[in-house]
């Protein structure tokens, strides 16, 4: 048993609730499933088809699945009832049917998992908190009993909560019987969380169990040579911040790969970017930057769950030299084979996300290396972590010939401007990556805008011209944050607008007929540039209207009233941080169209205000 399992599974068999701490990579999956297999196969009673014995509740749609695939190792590898009996008559040991699974798919509905429950007659049920509402409370109301449940699990507890899933949690809790044993487990929970939020999951008197992990420095000052440091990443893990330009992100982050595949030509390495916008678009203009042995795979949440699960096992089963760039969602508890190397692009919004990111390497005892890039005064991160126990060492500024140099005092790197143009010239060949490059710029600045340690991460401080060069953009977008920026250094691409055309047939048709549209409207006598005449209108016309717009206004209201409110939920705010972003986004260009009418006198004034002075 590894130390987090020596400690836990004695104590969750003796009735004992749990909140365990230890850090990634640890084995605190068997620590939660060897009990919950023990109590149910030595249950005196078998459990009732209808009847559920142990619920384990994990934020993420492939967490879930990932412990039910712990679980199923054995349940799928049970004797059969005879044959047990047979070895060891006196054993009370029952065979437990298979686990059942409860995740959003574009497979099975919250009817379907019901129906799939009726029939295999699960014992234990693992799943998302939103699924497991709805098997115990929605869709499968009086048909599941959580009557004889005897252990409830959250994994990953404190992301649980901070998600805002505390009223589900609440609710599903609620609904299960008190005579029950509860567990939560993380690598990051931290004193302050557990003891607040231990009150809300109802835990009764637990066991706090904290693995430390210890790690002999040599400091090099006192006599002795060397101190014990107590660290929240695992022992084995090379933890490296590389400070450089903003400018000069994506050629250190090709570096850094390169660098890796020197050592290790099979090396598998995640790459950790901000948003589902960055993934999506990185992910098609890296490949021709990195050696051609390099197969990318995306992963976010934006993606459907099925392409979701087929990018996880393809990665899981690749044989060589591949890279997954990823959001958060593959930040915690994956436990993916043999990743050598994590390198966060840009630190996590959330910090707790940092160590979770870095432990996709140096799992189980084997060795892994992790960097993240920071740029100017974003080298506080590494006191501020420091303090949190996560010790980073600083590593220079990797030159061309995979030499490296202090990062102090040195000139833009003279490789940026090639390697700007080698990515437009990519993005060249289809105008929708110059659409996804934009998307990318943006949704990056929003996100750095929210990130938690705010006074080290200043949107002020970003240098946003910096970053259009990393981004390889062919212009910079119209966005506030880059009205008043200093633009030194920055000349846009060399782009005829009116033949940059989308690689997709369909698209391309689209935009040649609405530019031929606008052409013959610019045509047009003027008299449609004239603002329209003012037609006299029936007062109750006029009622109606105005009704109409003050109804609009409500609803307006009401819409950023609920919005304020869901605000407070900081953890849902950032769960629905890209989905937000896509829908601003597009607001924004709503805006921008409209006001170009309002210029041209197509639209009026006032009604461009009654659109668009509320949002
Ligand atoms: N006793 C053990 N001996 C050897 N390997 C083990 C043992 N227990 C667990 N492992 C392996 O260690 C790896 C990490 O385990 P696990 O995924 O449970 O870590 P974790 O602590 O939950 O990490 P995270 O916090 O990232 O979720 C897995 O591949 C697992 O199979």
């Amino acid at each position: 048993m590894t130390p987090v399992q020596a400690s836990t599974i004695p104590l969750f068999m003796q009735n004992k609730d749990v909140v365990v701490e230890a850090v990634t990579g640890s084995g605190k999956t068997l620590a939660f499933v060897i009990p919950i297999l023990e109590r149910l196969t030595r249950r005196q009673e078998k459990l009732k088809k209808h009847e559920i014995g142990a619920l384990v509740i994990s934020p993420t749609r492939e967490l879930a699945t990932q412990i039910h695939s712990v679980f199923s190792l054995f349940l799928d590898s049970q004797p059969s009832e005879s044959e047990s009996n047979e070895d060891n008559p006196s054993s009370p040991a029952r065979r437990l049917p298979p686990a059942l699974l409860l995740v959003s798919s574009d497979k099975s509905t919250p009817a379907q998992d019901v129906e799939r429950f009726l029939s295999t007659g699960s014992d234990i049920v693992i799943g998302t908190p939103g699924r497991v509402e709805e098997f115990l409370l929605g869709k499968g109301k009086g048909v599941v009993s959580a009557k004889e449940l005897e252990v409830l699990v959250l994994d990953e507890a404190d992301r649980l909560l901070d998600l805002g899933f505390q009223a589900t949690l609440t609710k599903i809790i609620a609904h299960l019987p008190k005579q029950r044993r509860t567990g939560l487990f993380s690598a990051t929970m931290t004193d302050a969380d557990a003891l607040s939020e231990l009150v809300r999951v109802g835990l009764r008197n637990p066991a706090r169990i904290v693995v430390k992990v210890q790690t002999k420095r040599n400091n090099g000052k006192k006599v002795s040579g060397e101190v014990i440091e107590e660290r929240r990443i695992p022992a084995n893990l090379q933890n490296l911040y590389l400070p450089c330009r903003a400018s000069e992100k994506v050629l250190q982050l090709t570096r850094i790969i390169s660098h890796e595949l020197k050592s290790n030509p099979t090396s598998r390495c995640i790459v950790y970017f901000a948003t589902c916008a960055c993934v999506d678009y990185f992910y098609r203009v890296l490949s021709p930057l990195l050696p051609s042995s390099v197969t990318l795979y995306s992963l976010h949440g934006h993606l459907p769950p099925s392409a979701r699960s087929k990018t996880l096992s393809s990665f899981a089963a690749a044989p060589s030299a591949s890279i997954l760039l990823a959001t958060d969602v593959a930040a915690r508890g994956l436990d993916l084979p043999d990743v050598d190397v994590v390198i966060q692009f840009d630190p996590p919004v959330d910090p707790k996300a940092f160590s979770h990111r870095c432990g996709r390497t140096a799992r189980a005892g084997r060795k892994g290396r992790a960097w993240v890039l920071l740029v100017g005064r974003e080298e506080g991160y590494v006191d501020f972590m420091a303090v949190r126990k996560i010790p980073m060492k600083k590593h220079a500024y990797l030159t061309e010939d995979g030499s490296s140099v202090a990062h102090d005092e040195r000139p833009e790197d003279p490789a940026v401007q090639p390697i700007l143009q080698q990515i437009r010239k990519t993005v060249l060949t289809d105008r929708a990556l110059h659409e996804k490059a934009t998307k990318a710029f943006v949704s990056f600045v929003k996100a750095y805008s929210k990130h938690e340690a705010s006074y080290i991460f200043r949107l002020k401080d970003l240098d946003l011209v910096g970053l259009a060069k990393t981004f390889g953009l062919l212009r910079l977008p119209r966005m506030p944050e880059l009205k008043d920026a200093e633009k030194a250094g920055w000349v846009d691409a060399d782009v005829d607008w009116d033949s940059y055309a989308f690689s997709d047939p369909a698209r391309e048709a689209k935009r040649l007929s609405e530019a031929e549209e606008s052409k013959s409207k610019d045509k047009a006598p003027a008299k449609s540039k004239k603002p329209k005449a003012k037609v006299a209108v029936a007062w109750s016309e006029q009622l109606a209207k105005k009704e109409g717009k003050e109804k609009r206004r409500e609803i307006k209201a009401a819409k950023r009233k609920w919005l304020k409110s869901q605000q407070t939920q900081e953890g849902m705010k950032r769960a629905r941080a890209d989905s937000e972003d896509a829908d601003d986004w597009k607001e924004l260009a709503r805006e921008e169209r409209m006001a170009k009418k309002v210029k041209k006198g197509l639209v009026e004034q006032a009604d461009f205000d009654n659109e668009f002075a509320e949002l």
